[in-house]
């Protein structure tokens, strides 16, 4: 059921713009992704690990190996999205930060950190369909892309001050470039999450659509705009504007890694992740 719903919209997607249509399965077997690609050569990532697309380990080295994968065989773009309707991605999975060994968080973080080296600095140009809510490492998928285009009625953004940890300086800068310093900075010390509106006039995404559907038809003008530029030109040039952010992952990724590691495990911070959780246990009930 889940692919024929991803072939429909991929058919409407490349039929809608009289673009014949071929969709494959991409190579490799994923446990939390679907991977569609047509002739046009534009990848279409589905994120599926119901029912937030929490980002654990597993899936993160999916994405890793996906990134690896649509580098090597020269995909002409890629749309990042969610099998939800109501969440794009809510974050890291609090499950491998509380109560676990520094070597299972340690695994986490490295792996997120990678999957942002290659997202943020890929040849391809890259969308992030966003049909949900985006908080923390969600949001930070998403800005890993190029565009970004958000359905209505959803929340966005960096709330991680919240559960008593600082944001990493590689994602203060991820932020940054690209709603400036003074916004950035507001949002990163409140742990504000925008909606959808306040996203678009802050700039933390690119365009609204009203649903799914219309959200694929902007990815692929998006992308098409790319058919008459010459791939190697755009790429030096994503390159030029991405590359001291990328640098700096790749200089002090470590030890932006074991920093964040000793931060997750301080008892403090342990008892606000763990009261955060309850508290969102407790919403649920409530809402039952
Ligand atoms: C170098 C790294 C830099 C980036 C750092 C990132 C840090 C993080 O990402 S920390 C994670 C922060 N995430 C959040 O604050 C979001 C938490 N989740 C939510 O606010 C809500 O789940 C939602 C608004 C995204 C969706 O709400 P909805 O009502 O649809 O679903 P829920 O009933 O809340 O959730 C369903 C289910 O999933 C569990 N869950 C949700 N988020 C997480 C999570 N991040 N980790 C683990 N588990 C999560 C939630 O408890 C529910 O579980 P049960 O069904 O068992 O009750």
């Amino acid at each position: 059921m889940y692919r024929y719903v991803c072939k429909t919209m991929l058919r409407r997607l490349f039929l809608s713009k009289k673009v014949s249509y071929q969709a494959r399965l991409f190579s490799g077997n994923f446990r939390y992704l679907e991977v569609l690609n047509n002739e046009n050569n534009v990848a279409i990532v589905t994120m599926k690990r119901a029912p937030v697309n929490t980002l654990n380990s597993e899936l993160l080295s999916e994405i890793s190996s996906v990134l690896t994968n649509l580098d090597e065989t020269k995909c002409s773009g890629m749309v990042l999205t969610s099998f939800s309707d109501k969440v794009f991605s809510s974050g890291l999975d609090f499950n491998e930060m509380y109560e676990s060994r520094p070597a299972t968080i340690r695994t986490l973080v490295s792996t997120i950190l990678e999957v942002i080296i290659k997202l943020y600095g890929s040849p391809f140009p890259t969308v992030a369909v966003i049909t949900g809510h985006a908080p923390s490492g969600g949001c930070v998928l998403s800005l890993c892309c190029e565009y970004r285009i958000m359905v209505q009625n959803f929340q966005i953004g960096l709330n991680v001050v919240k559960l008593g940890y600082s944001t990493p300086l590689s994602i203060v800068q991820l932020m940054v470039n690209t709603i400036g310093h003074r916004n950035a900075e507001l949002a990163l010390t409140s742990g504000r999450l925008f909606t959808t509106n306040e996203a678009l006039r802050v700039g933390l995404i690119d365009e609204i659509a009203k649903d799914r559907a219309s959200a694929f038809d902007k990815a692929n003008d998006f992308l098409n705009q790319f058919k008459v530029i010459p791939p190697i030109a755009r790429h030096f040039t994503k390159q030029s504007m991405r590359r001291a952010l990328l640098q700096d992952v790749s200089i002090n990724g470590k030890i932006y890694v074991e920093d964040f590691v000793s931060l997750i495990s301080r008892p403090k911070v342990q008892e606000l992740i763990a009261a955060y959780m309850a508290n969102m246990k407790n919403k649920k009930k409530n809402s039952n």
